[in-house]
């Protein structure tokens, strides 16, 4: 990996600073957006990624903000001297979690009689995907690809390029196994977008359109409710400086039709239904201020002329023995921070590289030093048998309910406020022993589960 800015000719790295104001701060983003950029340079190095905290001592910033954030970049360092970086700085204000409206067949108005809820549409950047980038963990570095992907396709498309030059459809297709984050991803993605390009796009929206219900209650009118919600859109995207990410999740149940329309195995509603998609979707590729983002489990099931139209065509697989290994630990530290594990330190991945933990003879753990190693050396393990299970980011993410229902005990966990006389009056869980214990009972389960489907499928 090289050591310079991607581009031998720049001499610095991109890096970008978020700034998330809180819920009902009134303060001017340019004003925030200065009095940042004025302190982050004041350091003489930043950690990459990292949450900043010195700034609570300027009264503006601590009036108005919550958060500061170094982001990931392309740069291979985990620090780096500030002169070596071009900073950005993007200040948001995420909106209500709750703001989700239902987007029907008719562009979102109520009332008629046919109306069929084809969609949901939230604003952006929106405090319910607020910490679901950093949440999932991929190997090989894909979130950043994707995002740097969709970035370049923006700026071409701000500078006007001709189209006829340089093209693109504004398509992002991303397929793998159930359970992999794919739709995660792409919210993730959106909120991603919104916050960068914020001083570009005075709003963003998210419209996720239900497949599914595109297909299940007017089954034979599909065709006409691709072409209204698609004319929905089209009257989002006038406003130019809106941004509108449109995510259709299981594209292959939209698309799939059309090969069985040809072959005379399917009805021909689902030929007109992939037929509409894929007119729309040619209209809107000359659109600056719209993203198309589509998740497949099924890759093969999607028309050809679909995947033809995808820019971005991204496998998600199964999560890695490393990635795995940051799942679970983020599972503990997150417990650990709520007092429902009684804390020990989880090493880090690069701490269990940098002890060589895995090749340490076992010992008698003592010291809290030993302690942690001891802890990183049996999560390292289970998370070679959740690898080796081909277990998804989903069925990891649940392990912790089920090892707290079925092995520790819900008894055996007592958080302060729901038992508030307990002497020490701190929430008091389970040491982490117990829990690592639970868990490994709990995938031991998994696979006992599994090995039973599989029988059933014989
Ligand atoms: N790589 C990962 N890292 C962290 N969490 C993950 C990962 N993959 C999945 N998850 C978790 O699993 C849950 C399910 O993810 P999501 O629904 O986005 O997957 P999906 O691939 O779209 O599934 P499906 O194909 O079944 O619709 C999410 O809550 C997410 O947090």
């Amino acid at each position: 990996m090289t050591s310079q800015p991607q581009d031998s000719t720049l001499s610095k790295w991109l890096i970008h600073v978020e700034v998330r104001l809180k819920l009902r701060s009134s303060a001017r983003y340019e004003t925030i957006k200065n009095a940042v950029y004025a302190h982050v340079t004041s350091y003489e190095t930043l950690y990459i990624p990292s949450t900043l905290e010195g700034w609570k001592d300027v009264p503006e910033l601590a009036d108005a903000v919550e958060r500061i954030i170094v982001c990931e970049s392309a740069c291979p360092k985990s620090s780096l001297p500030v002169q070596e970086m071009a900073i950005q700085v993007h200040v948001y204000q995420p909106t209500d979690g709750d703001a989700f409206e239902e987007y029907g067949n008719n562009g979102g108005q109520q009332g008629e009689e046919d109306e069929t809820m084809a969609a949901t549409m939230c604003e952006l950047p929106n405090q319910q995907y607020e910490g679901l980038w950093d949440s999932l963990i991929y190997a090989d570095n894909v979130k950043m690809k994707l995002l740097d992907y969709i970035q370049a396709t923006l700026i071409l498309s701000d500078a006007n390029i001709d189209y006829n030059l340089v093209s693109w459809n504004r398509v992002v297709l991303l397929h793998g196994p159930p359970g992999t984050g794919k739709t995660s991803l792409c919210r993730a993605l959106a909120q991603k977008i919104a916050i960068r390009f914020s001083h570009r796009y005075s709003n963003a929206r998210l419209l996720e359109i239900n497949s599914h219900s595109l297909f299940s209650k007017w089954f034979s009118e599909s065709g006409k409710l691709v072409q209204k919600l698609f004319s929905g859109i089209t009257d989002l995207i006038e406003e130019e400086d809106g941004f509108v990410v449109v995510l259709i999740d299981e594209v292959e149940s939209l698309t799939a039709a059309r090969a069985g329309a040809m072959a005379g195995t399917e009805p021909s509603d689902g030929l007109r239904v992939v037929n509409a998609l894929l007119t729309q979707l040619d209209k809107l590729k000359h659109r600056k201020n719209v993203l198309i983002m589509a998740t497949s489990n099924l890759v093969q099931a999607i028309d050809s002329a679909f995947v033809d139209r995808a820019d971005i065509i991204q496998f998600v697989d199964l999560p890695s023995r490393e990635a795995i290994y940051d799942i679970l630990r983020s599972c503990l530290c997150e417990m650990t921070s709520k007092g429902v594990v009684a804390g020990t330190d989880v090493p880090s991945l690069a701490q269990v590289r940098l002890y060589g933990l895995l090749d340490e003879p076992s010992i008698e753990d003592e010291s809290p030093q030993d302690r942690s190693n001891s802890t990183g050396k049996r999560l390292l393990s289970l998370a070679t048998s959740c690898q080796l299970q081909g277990m998804s980011g989903r069925a990891l993410r649940k392990l912790p309910v089920l090892a707290l229902a079925r092995y520790i005990g819900v008894g055996n966990v007592v958080l302060s406020h729901t038992a508030p006389s307990h002497p020490s009056g701190l929430l008091q869980g389970a040491p982490v022993e117990v829990w690592l214990n639970g868990l490994e009972r709990a995938v031991r389960e998994q696979i006992e589960e599994k090995g039973k489907v599989n029988q059933e499928h014989k």
